[in-house]
């Protein structure tokens, strides 16, 4: 790169706003919402949306709840008229939803746009020109009065179409490359808008101040808005709005701050399509509001569907790590991730009040439509506790948590050498193998509980197992059946071993339920190892377990 200093780019200047009030403010309601995806988004896409899909986006939008929707230029091309027509004819718009449609102050533009809106009862017509001090001097050689014109020009043409239309018009006005503009051209312009619109009670204007370029960062824009909000007269009949784009990557931020700064409405797309680095995303500026409380008035309830229909009709991939959407931000695979949201969801399971406090989720994966089967996957950053979820959340396996570093082990000595993720069959597969597959050293074969002794405290049970290729039968007693079949092995099994640990749960759905085990054992020989047995008696289950501890324990 150039030397950042050579002159080529500036510091954008600060913006004089003494005692600035928005830094004190807080987002508590959320703002009219207006979706630019089926005009902005539409206008930066390889290939524009046809027909179908501009109506299945439409339909996507009514159904998350937006009342304010820019449904295209329509004088710009016959796909955009055809839409709007389309919208009209079939009855589609329903009553409390207004559609926009943006034109330019340019008179055969404004004409096409009424002949397209005929039968639409009401109608938001944005007009639009550019102020910014590079636009007036490079692109319309015009001087800020006769930019002013050009404006005033287009108002009067939209106000009289308006005044012999059927419907209901609102005028909304962007100076468009607000961000480019010095603050006292933008409101003089937008002042002498609203004044030959006839701004009043009865005649609101919406007046959009965009980030068309975002230049700054966002405590300016925040600066802007609240500078032009003092500034806008009449301001209490106009609806301030936001419209900023992501070149610098803050437009969630610089939108949130402009809220905080007085604006009143948003426009933005889903998932950020739009104009180079897109428009600002609707859907995380809604959840970081539901997050923080606040009833967005957007039902982001199934974000699977939004991204289905979006990246259908737009045919861009959504980032994997798009906030609140992409595949994988609600996965952990780092081990102390996965154990602090394994101990967090058993936590917020048990609790009796609501306050969402599961450390690394800032949100319910539930509350989008999002499942909790992706949270914790497992490759070579993984250690025990995700291991463990895995196997009690996919497949039912309560492992006592003595056995966690044991199984943690060995799936991370597996996923160091395949080096790469393991999906949960994968990680039941190891699990069955270790614990249920171990080679038979000593094999259980049966055994019988006498119900006599057993109501006496002491158990006596018959035990058959088959050690070096011979089937042997023999009894033992203990204070319970699995320490009854550690005696009844007797001398005949070379290796003495004590019981450690012990805890049993029935697994699966009530008719096909197995009991399992798991036993922790301590040999002289070869030291601590855990066993797991399942079976549909929990009596067999445990001493399953213990053969399985015992068959680790030599093969170790
Ligand atoms: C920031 C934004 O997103 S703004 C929205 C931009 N969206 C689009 O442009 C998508 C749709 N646009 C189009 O299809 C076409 O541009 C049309 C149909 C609107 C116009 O097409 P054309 O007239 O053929 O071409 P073009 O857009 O290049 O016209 C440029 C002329 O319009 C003028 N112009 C541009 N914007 C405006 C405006 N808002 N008001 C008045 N005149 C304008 C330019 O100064 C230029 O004038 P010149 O011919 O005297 O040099
Ligand atoms: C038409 C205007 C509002 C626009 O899209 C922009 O300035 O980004
Ligand atoms: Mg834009």
């Amino acid at each position: 790169m150039k030397n950042a200093q050579s002159g080529k780019y500036r510091p954008y200047p600060k913006i004089d706003l003494p005692q600035r009030q928005w830094p004190d403010n807080t987002i508590d309601k959320a703002p009219l919402w207006c979706s630019v995806d089926l005009r902005d988004g539409n206008q930066a896409l390889v290939t524009p949306m046809n027909l179908d899909q501009k109506l299945e986006l439409f339909d996507l939008l009514l159904k998350l709840g937006f009342k304010h929707i820019e449904v295209g230029f329509p004088s710009a091309s016959k796909v955009e008229f055809d839409f709007l027509r389309t919208l009209v004819e079939r009855g589609l718009i329903p009553d409390d939803v207004t559609i926009q449609v943006l034109v330019q102050a340019r008179e055969h533009l404004i004409d096409k746009t009424f002949e397209a809106l005929q039968g639409v009862k009401k109608a938001i017509v944005h007009l639009y020109n550019s102020t910014s001090t590079a636009q007036r001097k490079i692109v319309f050689k015009k001087e800020q009065d006769d930019i002013t014109a050009l404006a005033l020009e287009g108002v009067d043409m939209v106000k009289s179409r308006a005044a012999s239309f059927d419907g209901e018009i609102t005028l909304e006005y962007s100076p468009e490359s607000f961000t480019g503009t010095e603050m006292e051209f933008a409101a003089q312009i937008c002042n002498a808008v609203t004044a030959r619109w006839g701004i009043s009670a009865e005649r609101p204007v919406i007046i959009n101040l965009p980030a068309t370029v975002e230049m700054a960062t966002p405590n300016i824009y925040a600066d802007q808005i609240e500078w032009m909000s003092r500034h806008l007269d009449n301001r209490e009949h106009i609806l301030i709005s936001t419209h900023t784009h992501n070149d610098r990557g803050t437009s969630v931020a610089a939108t949130e701050l402009a809220l905080l700064a007085g604006a009143d409405r948003v426009e933005g797309t889903l998932l950020s399509n739009g104009e180079r680095t897109g428009n600002v995303d609707i859907i995380t500026l809604a959840l970081n509001m539901y997050t923080q409380g606040v009833d967005p008035g957007l039902d982001f309830g199934d974000v699977n569907t939004v991204v289905d229909v979006v990246e259908r009709c737009t045919d861009i991939e959504t980032h994997v790590r798009h906030p609140y959407v992409g595949e994988l931000v609600y996965t952990a695979f780092s081990g102390s991730h996965q154990d602090a949201i394994n101990k967090g969801l058993a936590y917020q399971r048990a609790k009796s009040e609501p306050f969402w406090e599961v450390p690394y989720l800032p949100i319910d994966p539930a509350d989008v439509g999002r499942t909790y089967e992706s949270i914790i996957r497992i490759n070579s950053q993984s250690g025990k506790g995700g291991v463990a979820y895995i196997l009690e959340d996919k497949f039912g396996y309560q492992l006592p948590k003595k056995m966690h570093p044991e199984i943690g082990r060995i799936v991370q000595g597996i996923t160091d050498v395949e080096g790469r993720e393991l999906t949960a069959e994968e990680i039941l597969g190891i699990f069955e193998k270790t614990y249920f597959e171990v080679p038979q050293y000593i094999e259980f074969v049966d055994m019988a509980v006498n119900s006599e002794t057993s109501k006496s405290g002491i158990v006596t049970v018959k035990l058959t197992y088959r050690f070096e290729g011979e089937e042997i039968t023999s009894t033992g007693q203990g204070n319970g059946p699995i320490d009854a079949c550690r005696k009844a092995l007797g001398e005949k099994f070379p290796h003495a071993f004590v019981l450690r640990s012990y805890s049993e749960h029935s697994c699966g759905e009530q008719s096909s339920a197995k009991a399992v085990a798991y036993i922790e054992i301590e040999t002289e020989d070869f030291g601590a190892f855990f066993g797991v047995g399942r079976d549909n008696d929990i009596t067999i289950a445990g001493v399953m377990a213990m053969f399985s501890a015992l068959n680790r324990a030599y093969h170790s």
